[in-house]
């Protein structure tokens, strides 16, 4: 449930302040935290909206039952029993909008990348684009009022690069206009008036963010007094930051059917199900080709193993191959509650995203040694480690290294990509495994730099290099996500499709012993690949849309290696079959 863009949100300025928090819940004196902690035994929240009626979820699956628990509120549980790959929810967010880098290159009404014939833009905001008439008479009704919006905060924006409001602010926009819309007492409403909101326990940093964005809110409606807020239903501004709080707390990521963030999507059913670190279910929009674009983009969650009847479904809001402290960091800051799940509170066994290779090499792993606890010995063989200090720099250097690499990849290519091949070595001589976090993180991110460059230049050396690294990453995600996880099918599904590149310089099928291999042996790897993605994808992309747009296509990449892989055999064959005798025995 990423919310691309939030923090940048944080460097909005404006002038007049609007919003009215009261001090004390964000105020750092004792007092104050006192009265947050005897409210979080009371889970911190406003208990407004549990008065929602079950009934007004129109969409709740009858598989499927709203209930109350005392740990996180309203939660979502299966009636029957579930088998891994079902699509338990498929609905179209109530609002979605694209992120501004998508704005250009994708269709506003149903998030489809252009096709070769372009995008049709709006004539009068020249910002939303269209695959045609269709896709803009289905959000006529919303970019009506949008469409002024925009060219208004285009009209007093300071500088070119700020002329489009954020995600946020045109998906909160977007919220307000159709809840004006739908009426204010309409089904519509309530279910986005029923959203968490924890407006009443914001910490600083989160009081920050909604303040700004509130700012933005206001500037962008062309507000000059917050007395306007009543036209959207809104009677001071402390319900404007109630708003915010229920989109920043039930936010998702809107995505393509290969999971790059496209932008943010509210939907008030699937915001019903609650976090869990080792998820059961996973949230996707997998474009399934036997869908009509007009319900594009259809949200869809997932079982991604058996559930049970009378079994919670839960999906992660974060991304869980970090390790611990980072994932409550995160969930506390965002979502305001410490998790609970299984692999947060069991200790059981050594955890991969923080874990290190055998110092005696016996092939078990120790768990990563801390400056607070720096005993650590091998789970199989009870080696000790006695490289602690080299670990933990290491471990230092690499998160350092992962931030910055991070910030630059668009910016800076080439210092990105020189940060993550020098750090990626110290990381793996210190013996960090393949899952473990920043080395994993640093992985990826050095396989996205290498795939960028090879869109402008193929090299053997560099297509090769991107293999290894596309297969490490794999190889760490696997240890971590359960099969049939779409990202391990993506990720998989990647590693295919670079092995499946033809090579510029062959080698001859005998030196092969290295990794990638070449000719038929690499086309070999490049099926593999590609079937074990096919399978997790279908899982995790849902088994009745086959897998989603990225199933099909790599079913189609499978099948065209399996034809040319059969060529090889019979051309094999042949040669065989045509050699005289003699020659062979030789
Ligand atoms: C998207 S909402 C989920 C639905 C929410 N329980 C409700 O009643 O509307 C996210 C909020 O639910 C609560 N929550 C979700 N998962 C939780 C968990 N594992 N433990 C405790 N609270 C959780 C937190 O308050 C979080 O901010």
């Amino acid at each position: 449930m990423s919310f691309a863009n939030l923090k940048s949100q944080r460097q909005e300025k404006s002038r007049k302040s609007y919003v009215d928090v009261p001090q004390s819940s964000v105020s750092s004196n004792p007092e104050t935290i006192t009265l947050l902690s005897s409210e979080k035994a009371d889970h911190n929240r406003d208990e407004s909206h549990y008065a929602t009626p079950n009934g007004i979820y129109t969409s709740l699956p009858t598989s499927m039952e709203i209930r109350m628990t005392s740990a996180s509120g309203r939660s979502l549980y299966m009636k029957e029993p579930t088998r891994t790959g079902s699509i338990l929810i498929s609905v179209k967010p109530h609002v979605y909008v694209l992120s501004n880098q998508y704005l250009d290159s994708h269709c506003s009404s149903c998030s489809a990348p252009a096709s070769s014939s372009g995008l049709k833009k709006c004539t009068r905001c020249q910002t939303i684009r269209y695959c045609n008439l269709a896709c803009q008479a289905n959000d006529w009704s919303l970019h009506k009022s949008e469409c002024s919006a925009l060219q208004r905060w285009a009209k007093n924006a300071p500088s070119e690069d700020l002329a489009i409001p954020s995600d946020a602010i045109r998906c909160l926009g977007r919220i307000l206009w159709k809840r004006k819309k739908r009426g204010f007492d309409s089904p519509w409403a309530q279910e986005i008036d029923g959203l968490q909101s924890h407006r009443k326990s914001l910490q600083p940093a989160s009081f920050e963010t909604h303040t700004h964005l509130a700012h933005s809110l206001v500037r962008y409606f062309g507000l000059t007094s917050p007395a306007e807020l009543s036209e959207y239903g809104l009677s001071s501004a402390g319900d404007l930051v109630d708003v915010i709080s229920r989109f920043v707390t039930n936010t998702f990521a809107l995505t393509s059917p290969s999971l790059t963030p496209l932008g943010v999507s509210v939907s008030p059913l699937i915001a019903l199900i609650n976090h869990s670190c080792d998820p059961n279910a996973v949230i996707v929009f997998p474009r399934s080709p036997k869908n009509p674009s007009a319900e594009e983009p259809l949200m869809q969650v997932v079982a991604i193993r058996d559930i049970a009847e009378n079994e919670e479904v839960l999906t992660a809001y974060i991304d869980t191959t970090l390790p611990r402290f980072l994932r409550q960091e995160s969930l506390r800051e965002t979502y305001d509650f410490d998790c609970q799940c299984p692999i947060c509170t069991h200790h059981v066994g050594v955890d991969p995203r923080e874990a290190i290779w055998c110092p005696k090499s016996c092939g078990g792993m120790c768990p990563v040694p801390t400056e607070e606890d720096s005993l650590s010995q091998c789970e199989n063989c009870r080696a000790a480690v006695s490289s602690t200090d080299t670990v933990i720099d290491a471990i230092r250097v690499g998160q350092e290294a992962l931030d910055k690499a991070t910030l630059l990849q668009t910016r800076d290519y080439d210092k990105a990509k020189q940060l993550t091949t020098n750090i990626i070595p110290i990381l793996v001589s210190a013996g960090l495994v393949p899952s473990c976090h920043p080395l994993l993180g640093l992985t990826g991110l050095h396989k996205s730099l290498l795939v960028s460059a090879l869109s402008t230049t193929v090299r053997q050396e560099v297509l090769d290099e991107t293999i290894r690294a596309a297969a490490k990453y794999a190889a760490g995600l696997s240890a971590i996500l359960r099969e049939g996880h779409p990202v391990r099918g993506i990720a998989l599904s990647e590693l295919g499709k670079l092995l499946a590149v033809d090579e510029l310089a062959p080698t001859s099928p005998g030196q092969s012993i290295h990794f990638p291999p070449s000719g038929p042996l690499r086309l070999k790897a490049a099926y593999d690949a590609l079937i074990r993605a096919r399978n997790e994808l279908t899982v995790g992309f849902g088994r009745a849309n086959d897998g989603g747009e990225t199933g099909t296509a790599v079913r189609e990449a499978a099948m065209s290696i399996e034809k040319e892989l059969g060529v090889w055999t019979q051309g094999i064959r042949n040669i065989r079959e045509d050699t005289p005798k003699s020659t062979k025995a030789k």
